[in-house]
């Protein structure tokens, strides 16, 4: 997993700051990354050594200075043992099962040695030849947060054991299978499963997107906390569970939190993180399944601060024109008017369909509806490929204003 954090503003030198921690695929043998350094070389490691400084890095280095990004950092976190989620493919048969990786390039799937689970399970792998058979991928999941067990101690319990023992599986861990019927179904370990970042605690279903490095998500999540004025309204796009827009909430005192996910799963996820927020917590927020690329300007309007997260591919077209729009001062005006008038004349169903929240939390201050356009765009990258491509297109938005940092606001 890599993840990045890139805040565009006027001088994109003051704001941008980047972490780096991909060492291996999303898709790695959890025996292998508890102790990479004497590892065999696996089809899921994108390099093997030098793990503190991969080759990229010179290449990120100088695509930033030719930027005029003078405060790039990098920040690896964990070298190894970071890793607290891994999906792996399930095969063979069901007196001998294989459970890991893909080869590269392949469907073959590399074994991980030794283990023993899917044997006592009694399933039958999938296979993709016949399309017969039962069980195609197994997700596991440690959370760092709520346990007993200490983080080291754990780790090493869970990962290093031939398979997930019962006495050793704490309240926080969790396994999960994909069945040829594309459902998610509980497999072992805690059911109700919660972490604890970005200052919130939150509930991570597997069916739902969740991060691999949990340690890097939240020292990322804490920095982006940094960069969002308080008393804002923020847009979250390709949310997830939202747990990004709901930890700003909570640090940030937003006003509103709007989030937008494509994925139906993601939902009860949300849901349940809601439910242990602060009671403090005085913000309207909602969640939308949505696809972002349809009709991209109705999510922007009415927020100061848009941060999106997409997948390795990068953002959709449709919302890069949109944020390229509203970066383009001398319309803002126009576009204002022209979507408040939109605003009243929409009555395509389907677009009234998308913007309603699946889920709807009131403020319980009544705010004055805001059709302010955002000032800040924070782009969260887990694909540098696809992101330098995007870059030059990306708009700078204009400065925040350093008064609006404070909390006193
Ligand atoms: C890298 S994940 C980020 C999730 C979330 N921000 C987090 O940190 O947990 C990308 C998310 O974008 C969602 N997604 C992909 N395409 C989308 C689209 N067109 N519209 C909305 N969401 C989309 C995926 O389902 C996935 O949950």
């Amino acid at each position: 997993m890599a993840l990045s954090l890139f805040s565009f503003a006027a001088q994109p030198s003051q704001l941008i700051k980047s972490r780096e921690t991909k060492t291996q695929s999303s898709l790695t043998p959890l025996s292998v990354s508890a102790n990479h350094n004497s590892s065999p070389a696996c089809s899921g490691c994108t390099h093997q050594w030098n793990l503190h400084r991969p080759v990229v890095l010179d290449e990120v280095t100088e695509f930033f200075r030719d930027l005029g990004v003078s405060d790039f950092t990098f920040d690896t976190c964990r070298l190894w043992g970071w890793r607290c989620r891994a999906k792996l493919a399930v095969r063979g048969s069901s007196d001998k099962p294989l459970v890991g990786l893909y080869e590269e390039g392949t469907h073959n799937v590399v074994d991980i040695p030794s283990c023993q689970g899917l044997a006592k399970l009694d399933v039958q792998p999938y296979d993709e030849d016949s399309g017969t058979g039962e069980l195609r991928y197994v997700q596991m999941a440690v959370t760092l947060h709520n346990t007993s067990l200490p983080w080291s101690e754990r780790y090493r319990s869970v990962l290093m054991e031939k398979w997930w023992p019962k006495q050793l599986c704490p309240s926080s861990s969790l396994c999960m299978g994909q069945f040829s019927d594309l459902e998610w179904r509980h497999l072992l370990g805690e059911r109700d499963f919660w972490e604890h970042v970005g200052g919130i605690d939150v509930a991570l279903a597997p069916s739902s997107f969740g991060q691999a490095n949990t340690r890097a998500f939240d020292s990322l999540l804490r920095k982006l906390h940094t960069y969002v004025p308080y008393g804002t309204s923020v847009t979250d796009l390709y949310a997830g569970a939202g747990v990004i827009g709901l930890s700003l909430a909570v640090a940030r005192k937003c006003r509103s939190v709007k989030c937008v996910e494509i994925n139906k799963e993601a939902k009860a996820s949300f849901e349940k993180t809601i439910s242990r927020l602060p009671e403090s917590v005085d913000s309207s927020i909602s969640w939308h399944q949505a696809d972002t690329s349809n009709e991209p300007l109705s999510w922007l309007e009415g927020s100061d601060v848009v941060v999106v997260d997409p997948p390795r591919k990068g953002l959709d077209p449709p919302l890069l024109d949109a944020l390229q729009t509203i970066a383009s001062s001398e319309r803002k005006a126009q576009l204002s008017e022209s979507s408040s008038l939109k605003e009243k004349n929409e009555k395509r169903p389907w677009i009234l369909r998308a913007r309603e929240a699946a889920v709807q939390i009131e403020s319980k201050t009544t705010w004055e509806k805001s059709s302010s356009l955002p000032q800040t765009l924070i782009y969260i990258s887990c694909g540098w490929e696809s992101f330098k491509e995007l870059a030059n297109e990306i708009p700078m938005f204009p400065d925040i204003p350093k008064d609006r940092m404070s909390e006193n606001d």
